[in-house]
């Protein structure tokens, strides 16, 4: 069975819908936050840590597994699944965000894309076809087209050619799909911000008849009031039926602003990478924990949180453990992240079901930010 996705219910005061993904691993309650698992684990949670904070779909990097261990031993240990314990949903992106922000020395031509390894400095090449194979051989249940995610700012001329190639290597990716494990391939809106290549990005991808979309090159540095006008003239041009997915967006008031905007899957690196710094997310907004403040603060990080995290540990502890460089600390500051974004999307998804998003909006903003650190 390939992606399927199952609309249930429009939100009556705003663009946000409930549904579900059905993937050959499982369901996919959305709108959902996808953990991020770069090197095939979301760092130190384990797959029953990640089943108990309700992740319902991690996501990996092409980029990152092509380049170490290689994707021809994930495929001998079975696929990306069997490889790293998780039998739900995965998806991979393609590589194109990180060739582009992550390795040196770039040469883009209509074939693809030549660059040196970020680890070793090794010549290295990716097309769409070979973005193709690379994930057929990690068997995700969800892959992504290979793309382009142009720079910002960036002229209008570059990403109109930029714009037109990755429609053109969407074409050869959907070619190239053998659909192994009956796995679903998404095509990546882009066209920077401008609305008339945003809208010809989505048109010329929605003729191609993918199982689901999703809009890229977003989160590059743009003000966060551009990227919601991007997805105001955008979303609409996308099939009503089918997946939304917005690439690296992962802020809490971003994932409830593209709720809003009909957004109905997300990933960032966010959670998993301020909790390695000691930033936590809580209701009132971020805590740096590493605050001297919190050395004899004997309460949990979030008093409205119930993960075991905050039932069991305190922020003086938590505090301790950070600065004593334990890496306990690091677990249990990104457990909590993850749960309190999967929860905002449970809140999200209830507030969906109750007609009532934009009231839980103004509530949850009332309370977010009031921590001054
Ligand atoms: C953190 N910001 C951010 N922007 C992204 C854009 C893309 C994209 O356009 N892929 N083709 C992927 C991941 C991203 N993460």
């Amino acid at each position: 069975m390939a992606i399927k996705y199952e609309f249930i219910k429009q939100c009556k005061q705003s663009g946000a819908r409930l549904g579900r993904v059905h993937t050959p691993h499982g369901i996919i309650e959305t709108p959902t936050f996808m953990p991020v698992g770069t090197q095939a684990t979301v760092k130190t949670m384990s797959p029953e840590e990640l089943k108990a904070l309700d992740a319902q779909i991690i996501l990996s990097n092409t980029y990152h597994l092509f380049l170490r261990p290689g994707h021809e031993i994930v495929k001998k240990a079975g696929g990306l699944h069997t490889f790293m314990n998780w039998d739900r949903p995965i998806l991979t992106d393609s590589g194109g965000f990180q060739v582009f922000s992550l390795s040196e020395r770039r040469k883009i031509t209509e074939e693809g894309v030549e660059f040196r390894s970020h680890l070793n400095g090794e010549k290295l090449f990716i097309s769409p076809e070979k973005a193709m194979e690379i994930q057929n051989a990690l068997g995700p249940d969800i892959m992504m087209a290979f793309d382009e995610c142009p720079p910002y700012p960036a002229t209008y001329e570059y990403v109109k050619q930029s714009t037109e190639r990755t429609s053109r290597w969407a074409e050869r990716c959907l070619a190239a799909h053998q659909r192994k494990h009956d796995q679903g391939l998404f095509a990546i809106v882009q066209g920077g911000m401008f609305e008339d290549l945003r809208v010809q990005s989505a048109k010329d991808l929605t003729s191609m008849d993918f199982p689901g979309y999703a809009i890229g090159g977003l989160s590059v540095g743009e003000p966060k009031h551009l990227m919601y006008e991007v997805l105001d003239y955008t979303v609409p041009h996308l099939p009503f039926d089918k997946p939304r997915y917005l690439m690296g967006v992962g802020s809490p008031d971003a994932l409830v602003e593209g709720s809003i905007r009909g957004i109905d899957m997300f990933d960032c690196v966010l959670p998993t990478r301020i909790a390695r710094n000691g930033t936590t997310m809580t209701s009132q907004g971020r805590l740096v924990i590493r605050n001297a403040k919190f050395a004899e603060d004997f309460g949990p990080l979030d008093p409205n949180c119930d993960c075991y995290t905050c039932k069991n540990y305190s922020r003086a502890y938590i505090r301790h453990l950070l600065k004593a460089d334990e890496t306990f600390g690091i677990r249990l500051t990104t457990y909590h992240n993850l749960h309190f974004l999967t929860r905002l999307m449970k809140n999200v998804r209830e507030a969906i079901m109750n007609d009532c998003l934009l009231d839980y909006r103004d509530q949850f903003f009332a309370q977010y930010g009031l921590l001054d650190n």
